[in-house]
């Protein structure tokens, strides 16, 4: 079975003619929700659904994924763990910081939690990043998926608290949490437009690609955060 590396930890595997995304199961064995457990040359994959992920979309879509064995991360709206699991298991040597404000959804990630020791659980609300500022030190990268109104903000306001010099920040962009009735199109443009110059921290955006077709009406987009004003010149 043909295996091909995409980025550091993501795999498209082919079988019998079919393209497969996928990760290396840091826990071999063990499946995380209901996905396909693949095994070739003694390595154990596991199925990636880019309709049930953000970032798996983004792969797909061909954005340049920062994320390596070693990356810190802070993952924004880790809900129960879906795409979280898939990351830690990119970050073989490396620790996502999973912030979820729901304690229902908590719950589900916390039985995650204790298979994969590179997850660090974190009930709180995102537009807070001081009630966790104690626990996450300055990270690589940010990926956010949290479906508000303030999404922008709130990436903003993370990265200004947690993310490393040059780092970068992932982020999904749910149109309909922002206006059910504007364009999407109009929605993306504002947000893109806010994350280059609303805020006191600047982002330079490298990559923006609408989702579809795994994501209706949402916005990929990486960037890299300005160090200072005078690098942007
Ligand atoms: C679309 S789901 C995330 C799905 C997840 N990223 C995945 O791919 O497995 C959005 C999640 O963000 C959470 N959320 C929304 N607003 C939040 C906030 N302000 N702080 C923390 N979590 C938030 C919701 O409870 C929900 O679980």
């Amino acid at each position: 079975m043909p295996v091909e590396e995409l980025s550091d930890g993501i795999f498209n595997l082919s079988i019998d003619d079919r393209q497969m995304l996928a990760t290396r199961n840091l826990m071999p064995g063990i499946s995380v929700y209901g996905e396909r457990l693949i095994v070739e040359d003694d390595v154990e994959y596991r199925q990636w659904d880019p309709s049930r992920s953000k970032l798996g979309a983004m792969v797909l879509r061909n954005f340049e994924i920062p994320l390596t064995y070693d990356s810190t991360v802070l993952y924004l709206g880790a809900a129960s763990g879906t795409t979280v699991s898939h990351v830690s298991d990119i970050l073989r040597d490396g620790l996502v910081y999973a912030v979820e404000f729901s304690p229902r959804t908590m719950r589900d990630l916390l039985q995650l939690c204790d298979q994969r020791p590179n997850i660090i659980p974190i009930l709180a609300d995102a537009n807070k990043p001081q009630s966790y500022a104690h626990i996450v030190e300055k990270v690589d990268v940010i990926f956010q998926d949290v479906a508000q109104p303030n999404q922008a903000e709130i990436a903003a306001v993370n990265s200004k608290y947690f993310l490393e010099e040059n780092g970068h920040l992932m982020l999904s962009i749910k149109s309909r949490s922002i206006d059910t009735v504007a364009s999407p199109k109009k929605i993306f443009k504002d947000e893109v437009r806010k994350l280059e110059s609303g805020f006191d921290v600047e982002f330079e955006v490298l990559q923006r690609k609408e989702l579809e077709p795994f994501h209706e009406d949402h916005l990929g987009v990486l960037a890299r955060m300005f160090v200072d004003h005078e690098e942007k010149e």
